[in-house]
């Protein structure tokens, strides 16, 4: 890991007609780092992440990546400078094939292709049977690959959400958000799917920041982890810190955080 500042958000915050559900944000991911994002329902996560994103823009503060603002990028060109997501309810193209779902991924950001990162490809590289070759050896990572030729729709639900994951990396992100992958999965599966994260981080180089209810997920893998209640910072620290932090605990309601 190195100490590069990837992202730096700074006083952010977004009203919406009067409620302020986020504010006075203040986050910084360095390269390679996983990071992790908690609260309470309603506390202001994946409002965050919109802002991020560019689906949302911030009423105030400044969100900066890679050194560049921002703040009044749409979504695609915040995409294009190298952050993809996943969201919590899954958005995969439901009538294509899992192949084909990671293959349009890949399609709209040919440039900065990560199959051509990963897979040592000249920058030359095109062509469909080569394309073809390439999806089925990056579905394999994501234990995917004996599905490629399967609707989307009817994978099992673990299977989905991995693939969900398949098709953001397949945009060639430097920052990976992550929005609730381990909803509804079984304990296996979220077992699963941390070795996976841990995996794709270091095989993409990637920097995560993840948005998790599953605190053990959250506490076994990330390194740091920002904790939002009523859309503000409450605390920041390592899971240890944040076990054991009085406000954390509280604003979960009294209930212990536990692994
Ligand atoms: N487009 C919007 N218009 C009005 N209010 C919104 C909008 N988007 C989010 N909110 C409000 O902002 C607050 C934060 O919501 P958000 O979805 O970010 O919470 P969250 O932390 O992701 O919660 P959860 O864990 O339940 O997904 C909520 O009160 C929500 O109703």
């Amino acid at each position: 890991m190195t100490n590069n500042l990837l992202l730096k958000v700074e006083n952010v915050g977004i009203q919406f007609g009067g409620l302020k559900a986020v504010q006075g944000l203040n986050l910084e991911l360095f390269q390679g780092e996983l990071i992790g994002l908690i609260g309470p329902n309603g506390a202001g996560k994946t409002t965050s992440f919109n802002m991020l994103t560019g689906v949302y823009k911030p009423t105030e503060g400044e969100i900066l990546f890679d050194g560049k603002r921002t703040n009044n990028m749409s979504p695609h060109q915040v995409t294009k400078s190298g952050v993809s997501r996943t969201f919590q309810n899954i958005r995969l193209f439901k009538e294509l094939s899992v192949l084909d779902n990671v293959k349009v991924a890949n399609h709209s950001l040919a440039k900065h292709s990560i199959f051509s990162s990963v897979f040592r490809l000249p920058s030359f590289f095109s062509g469909e049977a080569k394309m073809e070759e390439v999806s089925i050896e990056f579905l394999k990572i994501f234990g995917l690959d004996k599905y490629k030729d399967e609707l989307s729709k009817n994978l099992p639900y673990g299977m989905q959400r991995r693939l969900e994951i398949a098709r953001a990396l397949a945009a060639g992100p430097k920052l990976l958000l992550l929005d609730e992958p381990a909803a509804g999965m079984n304990p296996q599966e979220t077992k699963d799917l941390m070795d996976l994260i841990a995996l794709i981080r270091k095989r993409f180089d990637l920097t995560i920041l993840l948005i998790e209810h599953d605190m053990g997920l959250v506490m076994g893998i990330c390194e740091r982890i920002y904790v939002l209640d009523h859309g503000q910072l409450i605390a920041d620290g390592t899971p240890e810190e944040i076990r054991n932090n009085p406000k954390v605990i509280e604003a979960y309601l009294g209930e212990e955080v536990t692994e």
